[in-house]
């Protein structure tokens, strides 16, 4: 049985990657299409192989959050329906979405997708600096970024207030064009894919493969943080009028690097817990403020979550880093050996080619 605190699940097997690419090297795994399934009028993620069993398998907990009248089962029942079906939609979608958009599309600032180091912060190309001198190690790299209450949580400058701006001022643009948008996952309906905008290539990789790996990699040797080979970015909006909050989740990421880039808001402290694999009635949570152009260092598998925003409007830069290395040995989704299905792009970040003995499926026997 899953618990109820779930894992955050990506909006799709194709829903990050190079732009415009089709199936190749990376995949996702098949639990997609089963597992994490969430009930957003109940907060919860569930695994639910077979929509007809819903009651059956997760009837107590949903009672215990309300869903008690036949018609509640059946609304939830659509919705794993509904939902299943979504993501089974998702890689061809967003292939042409990426079409359109590659097509149609005149950015605003075309000058924010391609990293100039004039984007980052001072503070952030020094720890950067030190990450790759031979002489680095861990102490003095925790000598130089913020450790927070939260284990293996830090926090640093990323980008300059000036860049946070810029690429607002562009997500806004796009926001406002009829252009077709792709939205992070079932609980971030607001925010964009910022693969289909093109920004992989250019910006997100370039930041994960030279800036943040090296500060990764002694950060997190143990949890792939040396081997980082690719990412999932979006960018999560809340407003009074949009989404207010985020439920407790993890990542479906080796590592996270979450950072804010505006506007004006109050509340949306992100909230910390403990690992994925530590009961929520064991786990303490620890608040932390977002402060404009900071980024913060966490493990994917450390459950957190976003209090509700009392004012204004926050956006976050989010990128899931992943280790092929280390979830072909085991999905964080399901914590089984992952059953590869193909996806376009960088897919989940699993490889066959490294891992001869991960499981491989047909996404149609899935069904
Ligand atoms: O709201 C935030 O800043 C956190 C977003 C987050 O945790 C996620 O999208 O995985
Ligand atoms: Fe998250």
């Amino acid at each position: 049985m899953e618990t109820e605190r779930p894992p955050e699940v990506s909006p799709g097997a194709s829903g990050s990657g190079p732009r415009a690419s089709g199936p190749g090297r990376f995949s996702s795994c098949g639990c997609f299409f089963t597992d994490n399934i969430f009930l957003s009028r109940y907060k919860l993620h569930l695994r639910c192989p077979e929509p007809g069993r819903l009651e059956r398998d997760w009837g107590p907990l949903l009672r215990s959050k309300g869903c008690v009248t036949e018609e509640d089962f059946r609304n939830a029942q659509a919705q794993v329906v509904e939902e299943i079906q979504r993501r089974k939609q998702l890689g061809r979608q967003s292939l042409e979405r990426i079409a359109i958009i590659s097509k149609e599309y005149k950015p605003l600032r075309p000058e924010v997708y391609i990293l100039q180091e004039t984007f980052l912060a001072p503070e952030f190309l020094d720890v950067v600096a030190y990450s790759k001198s031979s002489a680095a190690n861990v102490d003095g790299l925790l000598s130089r970024v913020q450790t927070l209450p939260a284990s293996g949580v830090y926090s640093f400058p990323v980008f300059t207030d000036e860049f946070c701006g810029r690429l607002i001022e562009e997500l806004e643009h796009f926001e406002s064009s009829d252009m077709p948008k792709g939205r992070p996952n079932t609980m971030n309906n607001y925010g964009v894919l910022l693969n289909e905008l093109g920004f992989d290539e250019s910006l997100v990789t370039p930041l994960r493969e030279v800036y943040l790996q090296p500060i990764a990699r002694l950060l997190y040797p143990d949890s792939g943080g040396g081997s980082l080979d690719t990412h999932k970015a979006f960018v999560v909006k809340y407003s009074l009028n949009q989404d207010l909050e985020l439920s407790f989740h993890y990542d479906n990421a080796e590592v996270t690097l979450n950072v804010c880039l505006g506007k004006d808001f109050s509340g949306g402290n992100l909230y910390f817990g403990d690992m994925r694999q530590v009961p929520l009635s064991e786990s303490e949570c620890t608040e932390i403020e977002h402060r404009v152009g900071r980024g913060l260092l966490h493990r994917g598998q450390h459950c957190h979550g976003a209090l509700p925003i009392t004012h204004g409007e926050r956006c976050n830069l989010i990128v899931w880093m992943r280790s092929s290395q280390v979830r072909n040995q085991l999905c964080p989704m399901c914590n089984k050996k992952p059953q590869l299905v193909e996806a376009v792009g960088f897919g989940d970040g699993f490889t066959c080619d490294s891992a001869p003995d991960v499981h491989t499926v047909d996404v149609c026997s899935l069904n």
